[in-house]
């Protein structure tokens, strides 16, 4: 399948928000597939099944050794709350797996039984040829679409949950014409996902919308009826919105375009508050307040990571460029770019702070995972802010409560130009004062709340807000989080740096102990 956009596809149809005249019942779905296991497919079929008692959801994948961890107590991805929905408590007895929720191996049987189909497959960056490095690689989409194609007996309604190119239903529909059974009929659906790994469940149980984007025919407006349906035992109503199916998949790349557009620009100012003394945490938080920007995704950082915003932008650029629409593509990679240049700031400044030589000095790096409550380390800002370290000369000691050893060493060997550093001068601890001990500075990569010396309340909202307790910390208890800092000052080297790429530690406390604090988007001589 050609990852480019057909050039005979004419314009866009642009159809308002759709309200369906019908008033007969909408199809009811018994039984539901699955295809993809993955941090979307696994979470969202669990909370339908939930939601949905009487329809069988059954994930499906070729790899079984996820298959095989999604049918254990030992779930493939962590995600608080994922447990509890796949195996809910049932008649007083714990971990329960839902009775109409089934993962299998056996996607040809599970395709064949299913009437609804949703495609969770992974659409990452393609590596490979026209496109490399900027469009989606749809691959793996093509080749469920085609095992659909070859083992449907009956019509089937087929959902694009994975993120994708405009028009890739189009393509989709070409595929399934090609390789579907005559008399077989399929109707294909846009229902983009837009949860975030850390809150997936909380996401999925009460999403901000839920977006469908069919056909304006009467089979796709009836299938659009029939996918409502299922969300209508959780959702309301007015939250389930219907369009037009390629605004549809262009809304998912807008979101997250947006998303990521909205860091970036946070993080562009950061690098003026260090410079002018401002401090970004009050910046943000002034401008949040303006109900026509908001206070979300505005937190500085190291820079944005995941599987999403990258992949998600660069396709959007991509797709651009295909239009030849050369200052839209430019305009979205510099969200892009301000993020790469974020990451390498971050760098500059622990060099520059630490006398411009990192060799012979010991870093402990706090957090590897994109973001806090995830295992995930898909893109993490970790990944270029270490290699950059190791490439100084700096030994890399790293601790993360949820990374495994193996994933860590597997993600830098992969990306780093000196895999032979990684093996020689980076170590993985299991706890922090493990990772910090005989540093020379701390770095904090991810934001998990362990690291944090602030009230929860405080860390949620940022620096701006005060104290929940109002003061009624002590200073032995804002000198320590859930982990030790003063601890930690005992067993590092002197003097003690602390980088806060995620802006988690309130630095007045720490510096009390005597340690140096460096925060993104703020500078010492300004505080
Ligand atoms: N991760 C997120 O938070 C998130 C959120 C919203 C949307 N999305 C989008 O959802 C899609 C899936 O993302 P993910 O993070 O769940 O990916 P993932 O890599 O975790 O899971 C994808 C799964 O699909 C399986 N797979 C691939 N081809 C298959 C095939 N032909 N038959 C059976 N199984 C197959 C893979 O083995 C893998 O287990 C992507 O398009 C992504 O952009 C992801
Ligand atoms: O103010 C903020 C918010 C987030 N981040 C970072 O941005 C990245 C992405 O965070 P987030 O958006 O919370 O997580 P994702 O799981 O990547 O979710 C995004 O990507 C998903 C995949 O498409 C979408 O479904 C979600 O709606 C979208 O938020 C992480 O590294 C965060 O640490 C910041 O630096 N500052």
């Amino acid at each position: 399948m050609s990852t480019s956009l057909r050039q005979d596809a004419g314009p866009m149809p642009v159809t308002p928000l759709r309200a369906s005249n019908d008033t007969k019942p909408p199809k009811r779905i018994t039984k539901v597939c699955c295809v993809g296991a993955g941090y979307v497919g696994g979470p969202t079929s669990a909370v339908m099944a939930i939601k949905n008692p009487q329809i069988q959801v059954t994930v499906v994948d070729y790899d079984a050794k996820r298959i095989a961890a999604w049918q254990s107590d030992n779930l493939p991805i962590f995600e608080p709350g994922l447990l509890g929905v796949v195996k809910p408590a049932r008649d007083g007895i714990p971990n329960n797996r839902a009775p109409n929720l089934f993962f299998s191996t056996d996607v040809d049987r599970c395709i064949a039984e299913a009437e609804l189909i949703l495609l969770s497959v992974n659409t990452p960056t393609k590596m490979l040829g026209q496109g490399a490095g900027h469009a989606s690689e749809l691959c793996y989409l093509e080749s469920a679409v085609r095992k659909i194609g070859e083992v449907a007996e009956s019509s089937k309604i087929i959902v694009e949950k994975s993120t994708v190119p405009c028009r890739a239903a189009e393509t989709l529909r070409d595929v399934l014409r090609a390789t579907g059974k005559p008399g077989v009929d399929f109707e294909i659906l846009s229902n983009p996902e837009f949860l975030a790994e850390g809150t997936a469940i909380q996401n999925l149980l009460e999403p901000d919308r839920v977006l469908i984007g069919s056909l304006n025919t009467p089979q796709g407006l009836e299938a659009a009826r029939a996918l409502a349906a299922i969300y209508t035992s959780w959702v309301d109503a007015e939250r389930i919105i219907t369009i037009n199916l390629y605004s549809s998949e262009l809304a998912k790349l807008a979101a997250n375009a947006l998303l990521a557009q909205r860091i970036s620009s946070i993080n562009a100012l950061s690098a003026m508050c260090e410079a002018v003394g401002a401090d970004i945490d009050e910046v943000s938080f002034a401008v949040g307040l303006d109900k026509r920007i908001g206070s979300r995704m505005l937190k500085a950082s190291v820079g944005f990571g995941g599987s999403c915003f990258r992949k998600d932008i660069l396709s959007l650029a991509y797709i651009a460029e295909s239009l030849h629409l050369f200052e839209v593509a430019e305009y979205w990679r510099s969200v892009i770019n301000i993020n790469e240049y974020q990451k390498d700031r971050f760098t500059r400044r622990i060099v520059r702070c630490l006398f411009n030589s990192l060799s012979n000095k010991s870093l402990a790096i706090l957090g590897f995972a994109y973001k806090k409550n995830t295992g995930d380390t898909r893109e993490t800002a970790a990944i270029t802010v270490i290699n950059n370290l190791l490439a100084e000369g700096a030994n890399v000691r790293v601790y993360d409560p949820q990374v495994k050893e193996s994933q860590i060493r597997r993600d830098l060997e992969g990306s780093s130009a000196s895999p032979h550093l990684v093996r020689d001068k980076l170590t993985v601890w299991s706890s922090t004062y493990e990772a910090c001990a005989g540093a020379d500075a701390v770095v904090i990569l991810t934001e998990w709340d362990e690291f944090s010396n602030k009230s929860a309340a405080a860390a949620a909202a940022g620096d701006h807000v005060q104290d929940a307790r109002n003061g009624a910390r002590t200073e032995e208890e804002a000198a320590n989080g859930p982990m030790s800092w003063k601890r930690v000052s005992q067993i590092m080297r002197k003097p003690m740096y602390v980088f806060d790429g995620r802006n988690v530690v309130d630095p007045a406390p720490l510096e009390a102990l005597g340690f140096r604090v460096e925060s993104v988007g703020k500078s010492r001589s300004g505080s």
